[in-house]
C-alpha cells in the first residue's frame, strides 16, 4: 500500500502547547521506516502550514470558539491533501496535532467516497458546541462539526454540507463526557461503546457488531481518528487530557487489529500525542508502537 504521511503541527485546538511537536518527533523516531518495515511505500509529505496567531488574538473570530479562523484554514488544506491521497489511491495517515483535525480528515474523506463511516477511539465525545463547550476548545467539538453541528465556519469546511451521517459514526472508548454531549448522544442516538460495554461484550464482537452495520449500509471506508487518550492515563503521560478507567496497550491492539482486518480502513488520524506532557518518551514510543502494530494488518 501506498501510505501519504501528513504532520499538522497544530495545537491551537487543545489550546495547550505540545502536541504541535509530535510530527517531527515521530519523524525521529523513524515512522516511515517503522510503517516501510510491512510493505508500505511511504511517502512523508511534511507538515501541513499553521498560520501564527498571537495568544491575545484567540477570541478574534468567537468567545467560545478559541483560534476558530486558524483552524478553519488548517482543516481546509488537509481535507484537500487527504482527499487528494485518496484519489490516488493512497493511505493519508494524518499526525497531529489535536483532535481539531478530525475534521479537516473527515471532509476529505467524505468528497472521496459516498459512503463513509468514522470510528473515533477517544476517552472524549469531542461533539460538543460552541454552545454546550465548557471550554472553548476546538478540539472537543470536531466529530460534532463533521456531523453537521455547531459553528458554522467549521461545519462548512472544504465543502458546505454535512460531512458524516450520525448513524455512521461510532465512538469506542468514551469516558468523559460532558452534559451536553451525553443529551445529544440521546438525541441522535449514537452509536457510543464505553470502555465497560467494550469489555462486556468482548472486542470481537463489537467490532462484529460495527461490521455488520456497516455491511448493511453499504459502507466502502472507514477513517479512523484514534486519540491517544483512548489509552488509559496511566500508560500515556504525554497527552493533554488524559482520562483514566481506559484500555491498557494489550486491549488497545486487539481492538486496532480487529479493525484494521476488516480491511475497510483506508485513512487514519494518530492525534493529542503531547510531547511537553510527556515522560521519557513513554507516550511517543507507545504511539511509534501502535501504528506499527495496526500498518502491519491494514
Ligand atoms: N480531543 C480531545 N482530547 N478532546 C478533549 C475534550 C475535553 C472536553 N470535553 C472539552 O470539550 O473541552
Ligand atoms: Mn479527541
Ligand atoms: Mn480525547
Amino acid at each position: 500500500m501506498d501510505i501519504n504521511l501528513i504532520g499538522i503541527p497544530i495545537f491551537y485546538g487543545a489550546d495547550k502547547r505540545g502536541p504541535e511537536y509530535a510530527p517531527s518527533k515521530l519523524r525521529d523516531k523513524d515512522i516511515v521506516s517503522v510503517l516501510s518495515k510491512h510493505n508500505h511505500r511511504v511517502y512523508d509529505f511534511g507538515n501541513l502550514h499553521v498560520p501564527e496567531i498571537k495568544e491575545y488574538n484567540k477570541f478574534y473570530s468567537h468567545h467560545n470558539l478559541k483560534y476558530l479562523k486558524a483552524i478553519v484554514e488548517v482543516n481546509t488544506n488537509l481535507a484537500h491533501v487527504v482527499y487528494s491521497s485518496l484519489k490516488a489511491n493512497s493511505f493519508p495517515l494524518v499526525i497531529g496535532g489535536d483532535h481539531s483535525i478530525g475534521l479537516g480528515s473527515i471532509s476529505g474523506v467524505s468528497k472521496a467516497y459516498k459512503n463513509i463511516a468514522v470510528i473515533w477511539m477517544d476517552a472524549h465525545g469531542d461533539i460538543n458546541t460552541q454552545d454546550t463547550s465548557e471550554s472553548g476548545n476546538i478540539h472537543g467539538m470536531s466529530l460534532a462539526n463533521a456531523m453537521g453541528l455547531g459553528y458554522e465556519d467549521l461545519t462548512n469546511v472544504y465543502c458546505e454540507r454535512k460531512k458524516i451521517a450520525p448513524e455512521n459514526v461510532f465512538i469506542l472508548g468514551a469516558r468523559d463526557l460532558d452534559d451536553g454531549e451525553k443529551i445529544l448522544i440521546q438525541e441522535k442516538n449514537l452509536n457510543v461503546y464505553t470502555i465497560e460495554k467494550i469489555r462486556d461484550k468482548g472486542i470481537e464482537k463489537v467490532v462484529n457488531e460495527i461490521t455488520q452495520k456497516l455491511k448493511n449500509r453499504n459502507i466502502e471506508a472507514i477513517h479512523l481518528s484514534f486519540d491517544v487518550d483512548f489509552i488509559d492515563a496511566k500508560y500515556v503521560p504525554g497527552t493533554g487530557t488524559p482520562v483514566g478507567q481506559g484500555m491498557n496497550v494489550e486491549e488497545t491492539k486487539k481492538l486496532l487489529k480487529s479493525l484494521a482486518e476488516t480491511k475497510l480502513i483506508k485513512s487514519m488520524d494518530f492525534v493529542e500525542l503531547n510531547t511537553l506532557l510527556d515522560k521519557e518518551d513513554i507516550t511517543a514510543d507507545l504511539a511509534i508502537d501502535l501504528l506499527d502494530w495496526t500498518f502491519k494488518y491494514i
